[in-house]
Formats: C-alpha cells, structure tokens, sequence
C-alpha cells in the first residue's frame, strides 16, 4: 500500500546550501511569514520579521519555538542537547520589529506575507523601495495576485518577484519561483538558490493567476463549499471521501479553514474580478457568511468545524 509521509527536511545552517543571501525580512507575521522566518533561522540567515500588531509577533515567536522544537526532535533524537542548542541557536536569528522601512535597510531579500490586498501590498513595497538598499530583492507571497502588477509601484522591477510557499511552511516541500515579466535572469537565479538554501525544491511559473497549485486546488477547495453548501453531503463525508478516495492528507473544508477562509475569499474575490465570466471564481454565499461572522477557520477557532483556541 501506497504510503502517504509528510517529510520535513531538516536543513542546519550547517548543512544548508549556501546562498547569496544573508539577511532577509519577512514582512507579516501570521501564518506564513511565521514560517517563512522560521526556515530562514533554521538555515542560518538572519531575520528580522515585521509586523504591524505585536500581538502577532509575540505569537509568532510562540509558534516557531514550538515548531523549531518538533523539528529538533526528529533531526537531534539522539542528541536533544544539539537539539536544544538548535532551536536555540535559530531562535536567536530571529528579530521582530513593527517599522517595516526601518528593517529593510539591511535586508537582501525581502519577502512580503501581510494581507492578499493589491492596495495594502503596493503602499508597502512603495516605502520599501525608497529606503533598501539598491541589490535587495524584493519578493511577495502573494497566493492570488499578480507579480506584475504588485511590483507596477517599484522602480526595482528586475528585482522583484514571486516566492509562493505553502502552508505549513516548515513541513510543506515545495516553493513556487514566479518570474514577473520584468525580473532579471539575475534575481530569478537568487530566488531559486535562496529557496533551495531554505530546504525547498523550487519550480519555476510565470505570472498567472494562482501560479500551478493554487489554480488547481482554489477551484477544487470552491467546489467543495458548494458542494456542502447545496447539501449534497456533510462536511465530515466530503472530507473523508477525498481523504480515503482520493489520497489527500486533508479533506478540502479541512484545509479551506487551515488555509484560512479570509485568504480564500481574497483570492476568489479578485479573480471574479478579474474573470467575471468564468463560472468557478463566482463568490459562494456560504463563504461569504462565514467571513462576514469572523468565522476565518483554525486561525479563529471556527471555520467549517470548531477548534480548540491556542
Ligand atoms: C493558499 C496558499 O496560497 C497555498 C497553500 O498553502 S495551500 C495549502 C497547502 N497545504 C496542504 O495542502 C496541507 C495538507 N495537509 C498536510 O500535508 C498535513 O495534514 C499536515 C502536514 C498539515 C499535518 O499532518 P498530520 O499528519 O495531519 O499532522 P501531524 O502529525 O501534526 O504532522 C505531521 C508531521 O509534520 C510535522 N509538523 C506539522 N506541522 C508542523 C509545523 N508547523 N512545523 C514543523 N513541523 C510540523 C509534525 O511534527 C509531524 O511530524 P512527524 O510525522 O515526523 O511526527
Ligand atoms: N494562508 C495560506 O495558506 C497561504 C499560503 C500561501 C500564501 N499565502 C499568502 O501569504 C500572505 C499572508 O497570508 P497569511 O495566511 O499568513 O495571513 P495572516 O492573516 O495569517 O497574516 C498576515 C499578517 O500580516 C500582518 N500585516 C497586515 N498588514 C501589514 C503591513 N502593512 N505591514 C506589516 N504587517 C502587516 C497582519 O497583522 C497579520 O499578522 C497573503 O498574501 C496570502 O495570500 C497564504
């Protein structure tokens, strides 16, 4: 029988490849970019990770120690004393900070993880790109938007790009490495040796919407709502039946609230707008409802099911 593993990779700054890039900053502090400084540490770099609330710092620092720990445990079994040192060791990598222009003034690269809204992204990279350093790149997480269109309010757009990384980042393997029109041969050969230095195996997309996953997995997770939404079967049997029919480590309600509903809406929000003609972007009532009562997922203890508050 075919066995499904989630593997995490353990990469010490050690045994990390080397990359061009030394400091990084992360900006946002939630889900994502939690993750995303977590891999940096774990691979020797050092980071500053920003935030605009310190209420999401504080519990960003909480979950990247608890995550470094599972890690240390399967990479130091035998030697938990090289294991505490490890989390240690990446923890103190770590910097938080509230004044994202301030943090950038060191930065190599800098990946940007705050909300999926064009608006919010271009006020941010437009004060970055004032006061970086000329060689830092700048990159965006964006699961939904447009590289190009992110990177319209910088004058660096040979150094701007896409860094897509999936959730949980730490376990997660894969890093998809997206080439705006105008990224450099350069920054696009940087990005792809900073992910491989972070433990991930890059593949490289153009600037479409949803790059390769999320064009297949947003409409798949949108058909799953619907689908519970016109009552043609429970939460829990649709779950199942893609988990056991399918294979997948979770069923799609599961990972639309892992996900986050918010991000979900985002995302299928701006491609209706962008496509109102096609039939799987169109808004689903049910998505709607549960936003609109905070009802975000895990993230907020209910989304399609109810979790317990960390
Ligand atoms: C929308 C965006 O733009 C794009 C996206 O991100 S789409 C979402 C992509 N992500 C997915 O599809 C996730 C699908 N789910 C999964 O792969 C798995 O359910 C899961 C990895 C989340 C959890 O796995 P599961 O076996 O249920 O739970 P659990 O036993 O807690 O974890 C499995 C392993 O991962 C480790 N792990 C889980 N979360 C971790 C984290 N945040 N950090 C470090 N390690 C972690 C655990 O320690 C465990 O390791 P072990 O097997 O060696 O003991
Ligand atoms: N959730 C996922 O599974 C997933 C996967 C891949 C990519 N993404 C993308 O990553 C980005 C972040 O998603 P997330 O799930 O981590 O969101 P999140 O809501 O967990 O975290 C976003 C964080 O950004 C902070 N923030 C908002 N505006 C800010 C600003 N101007 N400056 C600094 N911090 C700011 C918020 O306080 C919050 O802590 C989005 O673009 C999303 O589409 C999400």
């Amino acid at each position: 029988m075919m066995q499904f593993k989630v593997i995490v990779r353990n990469f010490s700054s050690s045994s990390a490849m080397q990359s061009a890039i030394k400091n990084v900053t992360v900006i946002g502090g939630g889900l994502m970019g939690s993750g995303i400084a977590q891999v940096s540490a774990q691979a020797g770099q050092n980071v500053t990770l920003v935030d605009v609330s310190n209420d999401a710092l504080a519990k960003a620092k909480k979950s990247i120690g608890t995550n470094l720990s599972r890690v240390a445990k399967k990479m130091y079994k035998d030697n938990p004393q090289e294991g505490e040192k490890f989390v240690n060791d990446s923890l103190g990598r770590i910097n938080t900070a509230t004044d994202a222009a301030e943090a950038s003034k060191s930065a190599d690269l800098v990946v940007e993880a705050i909300v999926e809204n064009i608006g919010v992204k271009h006020k941010l990279f437009k004060q970055l790109d004032g006061v970086a350093p000329s060689h830092t790149i700048f990159a965006s997480n964006t699961s939904s938007l447009s590289i190009n269109e992110i990177a319209s309010v910088v004058k660096r757009k040979d150094k701007f790009g896409g860094l897509h990384f999936f959730n949980p980042v730490p376990v997660m393997r894969l890093l998809e490495v997206v080439k705006g029109s105008e990224t450099s041969e350069a920054t696009y050969k940087t990005m792809m040796e900073w992910g491989k230095s972070v433990g991930k195996t890059c593949i490289t997309c153009k600037d479409t919407p949803g790059f390769v996953v999320n064009r297949l997995l947003v409409p798949y997770i949108c058909e799953a709502i619907r689908l519970y939404e016109r009552g043609d079967a429970s939460a829990r049997d649709i779950d199942i039946a893609m988990k056991l029919g399918a294979g997948y480590p979770m069923g799609p309600l599961e990972l639309a609230d892992y996900v986050g509903l918010d991000t979900n809406k985002f995302i299928l929000d701006g491609w209706h707008k962008k496509f109102p003609d096609q039939q799987l972007f169109k808004p689903i009532p049910l998505l709607e409802k549960l936003v609109a009562e905070g009802k975000l997922g895990v993230k907020t203890g209910e989304g399609f099911y109810k979790y317990e508050k960390k």
